[in-house]
């Protein structure tokens, strides 16, 4: 394998575009690079995650986003990373084999999480086999504890790793254990790309040597979020800490309205006029009362 360009930055979790039936709407995935790169500044992106409904999706669906991805972002973004981890291994092996096909600069797998691994063995196991798939492309394991309910430390997950999986670059991880986060750190900084991907707490983990972030807000919040990392990067932490707080008063706002993936998509339709379309059941529309405070409070915002 070539030696990968580290992953590093903001890296956007893209959200999955949909007709107002339900179906995938690939026609809007040119508008919305240009609209990632030019409004926001963000040049990497996670598809077909949590953000992008990827396990609410068919095989063929995940396809045919993947392709269009990597095709549209082809020349204006720097990493296009699939999510390519499913309930069956036979399901994951394909998306694998897939995305490697098509050029996809990385791919990442969750845990299964309905009959779930136990231990670190039979996860390694699992990623072991998906990642061979792909043999000459990145692998990226995506802890994302909350949702799968595999609680496995990542500490643990990455002692002896790269002689298991040799495709090993990184982690993608979406828990609040800065514990966990901060032992992944001080072992495999040089190693691997350390990714947070709670959007709210990216400074606490920027402090204990987060490589980079992967998360739905940077779609939106991009050019506040890139502002952060600049003032974090040169030592100004007062500035950094301004720049957390403004975004996290949005997300204290829209929590307590209730927010979730749908909501996600509400606000980007909204912010970024690209239709984004409803999500799929089980998850439903955002209501009309939170678009219009999310949107109102989002004009208030003034980070920058
Ligand atoms: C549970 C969840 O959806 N977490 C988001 C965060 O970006 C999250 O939306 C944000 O921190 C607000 O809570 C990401 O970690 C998920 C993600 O990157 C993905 O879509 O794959």
């Amino acid at each position: 394998m070539a030696s990968p360009k580290r992953l590093q930055g903001l890296i956007a979790a893209t959200i999955t575009p949909m007709t107002p039936d339900g179906e995938i709407n690939l026609s809007v995935i040119d508008q919305y690079v240009d609209y990632l790169v030019k409004e926001q500044g963000v040049k990497s992106i996670f598809v077909n995650g949590t953000t992008g409904e990827g396990l609410s999706l068919s095989t063929q669906e995940r396809k045919q986003l993947a392709e269009a991805w990597v095709t549209k972002g082809k020349d204006k973004l720097d990493h296009v990373i699939i999510h390519v981890g499913a309930l069956s291994l036979p399901e994951a092996k394909e998306l694998a084999k897939h995305a490697a096909a098509i050029g996809a600069s990385a791919i990442a797998g969750i845990a299964p999480f309905f009959l779930k691994p136990t231990n670190k063995d039979t996860l390694v196991a699992f990623l072991r086999e998906v990642a061979s798939e792909a043999p000459g492309v990145p692998f990226y394991y995506y802890h994302i504890p909350s949702l799968t309910g595999v609680k496995i430390r990542v500490e643990e997950l990455l002692d002896g790793i790269k002689e298991q999986i040799p495709t090993f670059q990184g982690v993608k991880f979406s828990d609040t254990d800065l514990l966990d986060f901060a032992q992944c750190v001080k072992n495999n900084k040089e190693q691997f790309a350390l990714l947070y991907g709670v959007d709210e707490q990216l400074l606490s983990a920027l402090v204990l040597g987060a490589s980079g972030a992967v998360g739905s807000t940077y779609n939106y919040l991009g050019k506040e979020n890139n502002l952060m990392l600049e003032a974090f990067a040169k030592q100004d932490l007062t500035a950094a800490k301004q720049y957390q707080l403004c975004t996290g008063e949005f997300l204290s706002f829209v929590f307590k309205l209730g927010f979730g993936v749908a909501q996600t998509k509400a606000i980007m339709t909204s912010v970024s006029r690209i239709p984004m379309g409803p999500p799929r059941l089980p998850l439903l529309n955002a209501s009309k009362d939170f678009i219009e405070k999310a949107k109102a409070k989002l004009d208030r915002l003034t980070c920058c």
